[in-house]
């Protein structure tokens, strides 16, 4: 997608064939930088840290980081280690496992001389793999936006999406806002609700940014504001993306996500999740029993972060002293709450028939 004109995805190999460089997401929307990855640690530090965020985009930032501890040495442990404490960085985006097994999968039969260069064609792979799925995502997102009808007289079709599932959070396109953006493209009047998504504000700070870098109307709306909209027929439909989603089709994503598909279901609004097929993960069918939660630290909520009316960034403590805080990052939707999961493969039920149905190949998983 572009940034004032020039185009970019959010992680990207640098000139020298070493260097991974990525955007610094802690700092938009007020500050555009660019981060350089010299070391696995350097990447294992910018997804525990957020530097790089979004399941898919976490699994390209791993992948390129097995990269990075393969041009430092490329031996049996360095591949083990490198697993290990990226594999740790962060625990309820799937595709940060899936594209590590990848990796060490193709890794390691290979002669240690060969590690180095195969690991960066792989990762680059990867990042190419997830541009071209989300942009299908995108096209079969649209096919569904077409068949709606605006509830109000605006003549508009209102979406209403949570936390952050554009361009940002993968390579290019994003997953949820994928069909957003081909929507806008293809000229259908479509404006989108964005949930601010507390604590650390990825709907106020990083949708609402690209969305408006890209010219798709929007408004930020506090995240308790989304069921009165659907109240008084102001939202003709919910699409979110998704950490990692069951074979069931629990869908697991940013906290709050749950509250708005009870919402949605109540006042009969569709909800949509949009997923690249790294992000089900198929060794689980019961996502609010299996499904890890990272829990984030209560300074997330304690502290806030943003621009002064003389242009610096400060942050700011908005919890008395003395209050305890609690962090939950992540929340359940149960299957029987989502309308449509919408792949790279098409549109389906959120179920293990509906799933198996696109992804046949996987009817054998346990
Ligand atoms: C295409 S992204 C889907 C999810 O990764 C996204 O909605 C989300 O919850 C991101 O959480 P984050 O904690 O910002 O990494």
């Amino acid at each position: 997608m572009k940034v004032d004109g020039t185009p970019y995805r959010t992680i990207w190999l640098g000139a020298d064939g070493t260097t991974v460089q990525a955007i610094d997401q802690t700092l938009l929307p007020h500050r555009f930088v660019v981060r350089d990855f010299r070391t696995m640690e350097d990447a294992e530090v910018a997804i525990r840290t957020m530097i790089v965020r979004g399941a898919p985009l976490i699994g390209a930032a791993a992948a390129y980081g097995m990269a990075l501890a393969m041009a430092a040495d490329p031996s049996d442990a360095m591949l083990a280690r490198a697993y290990t404490v990226l594999l740790e960085s962060r625990p309820t985006a799937v595709n940060l496992r899936w594209a590590l097994d990848d990796l060490r999968a193709l890794l390691a039969p290979l002669p240690p001389a060969q590690r180095r260069e195969a690991a960066y064609r792989r990762a680059a792979e990867i990042c190419d793999e997830d541009a071209e799925i989300c942009r299908r995502i995108g096209e079969n997102g649209l096919g569904l936006i077409r068949k709606l009808k605006p509830r109000d007289s605006s003549g508009r079709i209102n979406a209403l999406t949570h936390c952050n599932a554009g361009w940002l959070a993968t390579v290019d396109w994003g997953t949820a806002l994928a069909p957003i953006y081909q929507a806008h493209d293809a000229g259908i009047p479509i404006h989108v609700w964005v949930d601010e998504t507390r604590p650390r504000n990825q709907g106020a700070s990083l949708t609402a940014w690209e969305l408006s870098k890209h010219g798709v109307p929007h408004t930020v709306i506090a995240d308790n504001a989304g069921g009165h909209l659907m109240q008084h027929d102001q939202v003709d439909f919910v699409i979110t993306g998704t950490d990692r989603t069951t074979r069931g089709g629990d869908v697991c994503n940013k906290i709050g996500t749950y509250l708005k598909a009870l919402a949605a279901h109540d006042n009969g609004v569709p909800f949509y999740v949009g997923l690249p097929y790294p992000t089900i993960d198929w060794t689980i069918a019961d996502g609010v029993r299996d499904i890890p939660i990272e829990e984030r630290s209560a300074r997330e909520l304690s502290h806030m972060t943003g621009r002064t009316e003389t242009g610096e960034l400060a942050t700011v403590q908005i919890l008395p002293e003395g209050s305890a805080g609690a962090n939950p990052a992540f929340d359940v939707t149960p299957a029987r709450l989502v309308t449509a999961l919408i792949t790279e493969r098409g549109v389906c039920d959120a179920s293990e028939a509906g799933l198996l149905s696109l992804y046949p190949e996987r009817s054998h998983a346990a």
